[in-house]
């Protein structure tokens, strides 16, 4: 089950949903004030832990875990910024039987749990409060925060206030974008869902690894999925884009192109024509090394098929209304999204989103924090992948890889998140001096 992801206003919903059903919510308070304690037990060994206590229920949850770790033999101290506010804060803060100190005299510790605040932080901590936590986590051996560390604003993964580097993160019930969005996520450190015995559906997720499709042992190459490459004027970024979709699993894959191309597997099939009418293409792919040659995605664009848009392709559209109708998935950077979409408002997640409805695309955010938008309404969040894809033709290899899936027969949405997930598992087993030649190597090893 990949792991679902909601807003704050949601997962108050979803608590609201809970409560009407019977689960009282002390209750869940108890779940995840336990959850939170069981993870820390499991992580970090018993040392002295200092949990701070904010006003609300992010400060209940610890209340609860401190109860939970005095039992299991762990020397506690609880530090509150505020009395509790909210009732079942009220209601935790009344069953730890330990002495509470205030906030601002607390001293370091080599557990520090951070319950100041998580998904009800409406603005940045006073500064002094910012300035303390910061020196608590960054002298702690191990950095707990409950839910989120306090400063991270929940939805858009902004800091609102200067927060440390976490070692764990323990969330409840859902995660949160922030725990899939820059820059919080690179904040947190190992992310812990615990099950606090609510069940939010929801459109937006982690990707997870990919079901593929299996071998029919009836099967011959074009079954297996043919990928029709269109090379332009620089054909480096074709050849890691084509070698791609030919180790992910692509039963044939073809590149069209007015000049012999050097450096492509010999299996990989050179064509000086492009038949994109031929009933056998599962997929499409345009826009790796191009260059500015419109006429290319505008033949791309008269295919009845499936068609990957990356690199240089995405800055040809013009207009994203251009794409109703086809069936398209969008590989954009930073840069490329921008030329294409304009400035949207909005977090990440709503840009992507925003985008995919303008194109009626799948749209694949990229960047460190990878998304995945469908125009229905759909979000993945990539889980983290190594900052070493930061080397040129990393984006090339993924969108052959997506390619490669769409033939292979899944569905855009599911096309997209697949090669996103595969890639970023390659990009792991490839090691930290990897060049986009050798993701490519790592390929097989992930599927
Ligand atoms: N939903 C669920 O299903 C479950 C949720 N659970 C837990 O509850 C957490 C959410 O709790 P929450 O809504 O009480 O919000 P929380 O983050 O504790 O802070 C709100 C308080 O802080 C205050 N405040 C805000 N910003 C501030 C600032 N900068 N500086 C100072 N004060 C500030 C704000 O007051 P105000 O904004 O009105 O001034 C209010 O008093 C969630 O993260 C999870 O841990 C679990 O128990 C399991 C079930
Ligand atoms: N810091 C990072 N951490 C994780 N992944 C990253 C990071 N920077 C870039 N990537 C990934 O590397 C790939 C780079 O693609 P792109 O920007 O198109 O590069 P190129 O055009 O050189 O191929 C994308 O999949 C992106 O998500
Ligand atoms: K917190």
């Amino acid at each position: 089950m990949s792991r679902p992801i909601l807003t704050a206003e949601q997962m108050r919903a979803a608590e609201a949903a809970a409560i009407d059903a019977g689960i009282a919510e002390t209750v869940l308070m108890e779940q995840a004030g336990r959850a939170l304690a069981e993870a820390v037990r499991l992580y970090a060994g018993p040392r002295e832990t200092l949990i701070l206590c904010g006003p609300g229920n992010n400060g209940g949850d610890g209340y609860v875990a401190a109860r939970f770790l005095k039992n299991a033999g762990y020397t506690v101290r609880v530090a509150a910024l505020a009395e509790p506010t909210a009732d079942a804060a009220k209601w935790a803060r009344g069953q730890w039987d330990g002495p509470v100190e205030s906030f601002a005299a607390a001293t370091e510790a080599p557990i520090i749990i951070d319950c100041l605040f998580g998904t009800g932080l409406s603005r940045g901590l006073e500064p002094v409060v910012a300035e303390r936590l910061l020196l608590l986590v960054d002298k702690a051996l191990v950095a707990v925060a409950c839910d989120l560390p306090s400063g991270v604003a929940s939805d858009d993964g902004t800091l609102l206030s200067a927060i440390g580097n976490y070692d764990l993160t323990v969330s409840f019930g859902a995660l949160k974008p922030a725990h899939r969005l820059m820059p919080a996520m690179s904040r947190m450190g190992r992310t812990v869902l615990a099950d606090i015995g609510i069940d939010p559906g929801a459109d937006w997720f982690e990707i997870e690894r990919p079901d593929l499709p299996s071998l029919d042992p009836a099967g011959h190459k074009y079954s297996r999925g043919l990928v029709h490459c269109l090379a332009g004027q620089m054909p480096g970024a074709i050849v890691l884009a084509a070698t791609a979709a030919a180790k992910s699993g692509a039963g044939y894959v073809r590149v069209s192109t007015s000049l012999p191309i050097s450096g492509l597997p010999s299996s990989v099939v050179q064509s000086g024509g492009a038949d994109l009418q031929d009933e056998r293409i599962g997929c499409i792919l345009v826009g790796p090394g191009l260059g500015d040659v419109p006429p290319v995605l505008t033949l791309a664009l008269t295919a009845p098929k499936p068609i990957v848009i990356d690199a240089d392709g995405i800055g040809l559209v013009g207009d994203p209304e251009r794409l109703h109708g086809h069936d398209v998935i969008l590989t954009p950077h930073e840069g490329e999204f921008g030329k294409l979409f304009g400035k949207l408002e909005g977090s990440k997640a709503e840009r992507a989103l925003e985008a995919a409805r303008r194109s009626q695309s799948v749209v694949v955010y990229k960047g460190p924090d990878t998304l995945v938008a469908a125009p229905d309404g759909r979000l993945g969040f990539a889980p983290p992948a190594p900052a070493w894809l930061a080397t040129a033709g990393t984006g090339d290899v993924l969108a052959g890889m997506i390619a490669a899936m769409r033939a292979r027969g899944l569905e855009a949405f599911d096309a997209a998140c697949a090669g996103v997930w595969l890639h970023g598992r390659a990009a792991e087993a490839a090691g930290p001096h990897m060049i986009a030649d050798d993701l490519l190597e790592a390929i097989p090893s992930v599927l």
